[in-house]
């Protein structure tokens, strides 16, 4: 197990690496996971080769951590603070064949504009895991505070897919999910494909496989309660300035997440665990 600092574009970011050599980068800011390799050395997530990556503005492509607001579902900022917030390293290591980081973000690590708009007393504690040809990502918030506060969240994943019309997903087949037009539908079909632009929400499987042309991904959550699959397709992807317009074609987002603004209760505690496996 090793762990260096090192920089990711102008990012501060930290790199570890398992005793098999998968090897994973995380920047601080957003604790954003930006590379995730496989022992094979093949890496598995997206970057937009537009993205800035020097803290000016949300990184698009990894994982962006979403909270305490997912997407436009509350008062606050566009999928809220913590993916545009600077992390603190708290802790790293390994046994068994892993290795670990884990990221810290609390009330008085956030700019004044955000520590305005969110007056609540918070912890959060993200922690990435190497293990075998497998990421982990637990994700733990607490109230430190007096009063209750309402959060969404989401493991915002952008999986590289290689060519997005040799990709599928299944595990949805008979599944409950909203479109983008808002209609609420039943997938009666096994396999989804990405033949059109797709911002779907899904009510939450325990499992499911995002199947490329090369490997299958086989995708597991607890403590989140849907799944949100999202590609934007030729004509939202050309509207999107930190995207070159043919990269829709090279990812898929499935996050695990919890849309909703749902309360946490004061001392409370909510954790939210992710694993993908290869
Ligand atoms: O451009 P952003 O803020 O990173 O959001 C990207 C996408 O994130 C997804 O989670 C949403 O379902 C989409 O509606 C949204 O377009």
């Amino acid at each position: 197990m090793a762990v260096t600092m090192t920089q990711f574009g102008a990012l501060p970011a930290v790199q570890f690496t398992a005793p098999d050599g998968a090897q994973a980068t995380v920047a601080l800011f957003g604790a954003h996971l930006l590379s995730w390799k496989t022992a094979d050395g093949v890496e598995r997530l997206f970057v937009s080769s537009q993205t800035p990556l020097d803290g000016s503005k949300a990184i698009r492509g990894g994982v962006p951590v979403i909270f305490p607001q997912f997407n436009v579902r509350g008062p606050g900022l566009r999928h809220g603070f913590a993916r545009v917030s600077t992390w603190r390293l708290a802790d790293s290591g390994g046994d068994n064949g892993s290795a670990f980081v884990e990221l810290v973000l609390d009330q008085s690590d956030l700019a004044p504009e955000h520590a305005q708009a969110w007056p609540h007393q918070f912890a959060l504690t993200l922690r990435f895991t190497l293990h075998g040809n497998a990421l982990e990502a637990g994700f733990t918030v607490r109230n430190t505070g007096a009063a209750p506060f309402p959060f969404g969240v989401a493991l915002h994943t952008y999986y590289d897919v290689g060519q997005l019309n040799a990709t599928t997903i299944s595990g949805l087949q008979h599944q409950q999910y909203t479109d983008h037009e808002l209609n609420t539908r039943i997938q009666d079909y096994p396999a989804l494909h990405f033949n059109e632009k797709h911002d779907r929400l899904y009510q939450s499987t325990s499992t499911l496989m995002l199947n490329t042309a090369s490997t299958t991904f086989n995708l597991s959550q607890q403590g989140f309660t849907e799944w949100v699959v999202w590609n934007p397709g030729p004509v939202d992807a050309a509207a999107l300035v930190d995207l070159a317009d043919d990269e829709y074609q090279r990812f898929v987002c499935i996050e695990p997440a919890r849309v909703d603004q749902q309360p946490l209760a004061a001392g409370a505690q909510w954790t939210g665990r992710h694993r993908i496996g290869i």
